[in-house]
């Protein structure tokens, strides 16, 4: 379960049952027909795959390149975030597991898990930070109306961070009825592993469209959002070993890399451990964890997953980070530009056409990860709407 030297399972004693079982079974229980076929239906008929690739004309102009929007802000639940957890139900049902815990931080992912759990008829319990729930109030209600306990986490800092490390703390307490759905390319092998598969339909479906589109199934960029990794996972996943295809990351600086309020990791971080596995994080020197800042939660994560980690040092990912101002411009400039209101953290991916330029005939594909309605609040304050 490694990538490069990032990755591993490095987890407390006690956690080890729960990994291993899992680690274990999932290439088995993935690779079963009914489970593939069970698995691409749900994504068919119930998340509304195969998600549009959207050429985006009028975006494309302005910028002076060819840009496509893959859409998975037309997923059902409104974000990437359902592949996932459509994935990890079916796993926790094959694995006899009669509860679920997730750990939340725009709660996009809490409202996946909910969702899939409420499909199911599971009991779910979403471990969120305190401030998150504050300031994610939609998605908050969103998961208590799809069946959840939203548990508020009120360690440290009170964020992402925090209900991860109280969901960790849960499924240690609970290792034989309960499954942990994790919401990113994140934490011990192999969940890093197994949440890129899920994520993965993305990729597979852009070489289709792209081919059908355009005659040529490679792009001559994928661009995605990074805040743990899984819908730029998925985004990238089909086209990690095809040399001519850009793989472009972007990550929140925040105010500002040097601000001292970011969450650009692959620019702060250091190697570490976080969350049960080695990657980059950003710490201090004796190895605490930072409090990362962004003005999108999505993002708000001080370390990422080690497939990125490893992008960045293995040099086959450009690593790009873009503060709030810069997001938050972009996501209003593609409502103008092509009546596509974004999520904040899909807002970064849009805003690096600012700056990085491209050639006029260059195939740039964005992955859309999520929509803006959970953030309208943050719209109205930012621009006084
Ligand atoms: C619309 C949208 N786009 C991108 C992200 C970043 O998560 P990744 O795709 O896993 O890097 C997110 C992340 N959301 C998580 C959540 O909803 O809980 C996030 O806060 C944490 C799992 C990192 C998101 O909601």
């Amino acid at each position: 379960g490694y990538y490069g030297e990032f990755g591993g399972a490095y987890i407390p004693e006690m956690l080890y049952p729960n990994c291993e079982e899992l680690r274990q079974n999932y290439l088995r229980i993935m690779a079963e027909p009914s489970f593939q076929e069970e698995f691409h239906q749900l994504l068919k008929d119930y998340v509304g795959r195969p998600t549009p690739l959207y050429f985006a004309k009028r975006l494309s102009e302005k910028y002076n390149t060819k840009i496509y929007l893959k859409r998975e802000d037309l997923c059902h639940t409104g974000a990437h975030k359902v592949n996932n957890t459509i994935g990890q139900i079916l796993m926790a049902k094959k694995l006899g597991k009669n509860r679920i815990i997730a750990e939340t931080g725009a709660g996009q992912h809490g409202v996946a898990t909910a969702t899939v759990c409420a499909l199911m008829g599971i009991k779910c319990v979403v471990y969120m930070g305190e401030i998150d729930i504050a300031r994610q109030a939609p998605n908050v209600a969103r998961m208590k109306m799809l069946g959840a306990e939203v548990r508020p986490a009120l360690s440290g800092s009170r964020t992402l961070k925090d209900a991860t490390n109280e969901a960790i703390r849960d499924w240690i307490n609970n290792p034989v009825d309960t499954h942990y759905i994790i919401g990113s390319v994140v934490g011990p092998h192999p969940y890093p592993d197994m949440v890129a598969r899920f994520q993965s339909v993305i990729s597979e479906e852009v070489k289709s469209q792209l081919l059908e589109k355009e005659g040529r199934k490679n792009p001559d960029y994928v661009v995605a959002c990074v805040g743990g990794g899984s819908n730029a996972a998925g985004a990238f996943y089909h086209y990690l070993d095809e040399a001519e295809v850009g793989i472009i990351a972007v990550e929140a600086a925040g105010k500002g890399i040097h601000s001292g309020e970011s969450a650009a990791t692959s620019a702060l971080g250091k190697v570490g451990i976080i969350h049960g596995s080695k990657t980059l994080l950003m710490q201090t020197a004796d190895g605490q964890i930072t409090e990362p800042y962004s003005i999108s939660a999505g993002l708000d994560y001080p370390g990422v997953g080690p497939l990125h980690a490893h992008l960045y040092v293995s040099g086959r990912g450009e690593f790009i980070s873009i503060t709030d101002d810069e997001a938050m411009k972009a996501g209003l400039g593609l409502c103008e530009l092509e009546g596509i209101i974004p999520a904040i953290e899909s807002s970064h991916a849009l805003a690096i056409f600012e700056d990085r330029k491209f050639k006029e005939d260059d195939v740039v594909v964005v992955n859309l990860s999520g929509r803006g309605d959970k953030d309208l609040q943050n719209y109205i304050d930012y621009f006084g709407l």
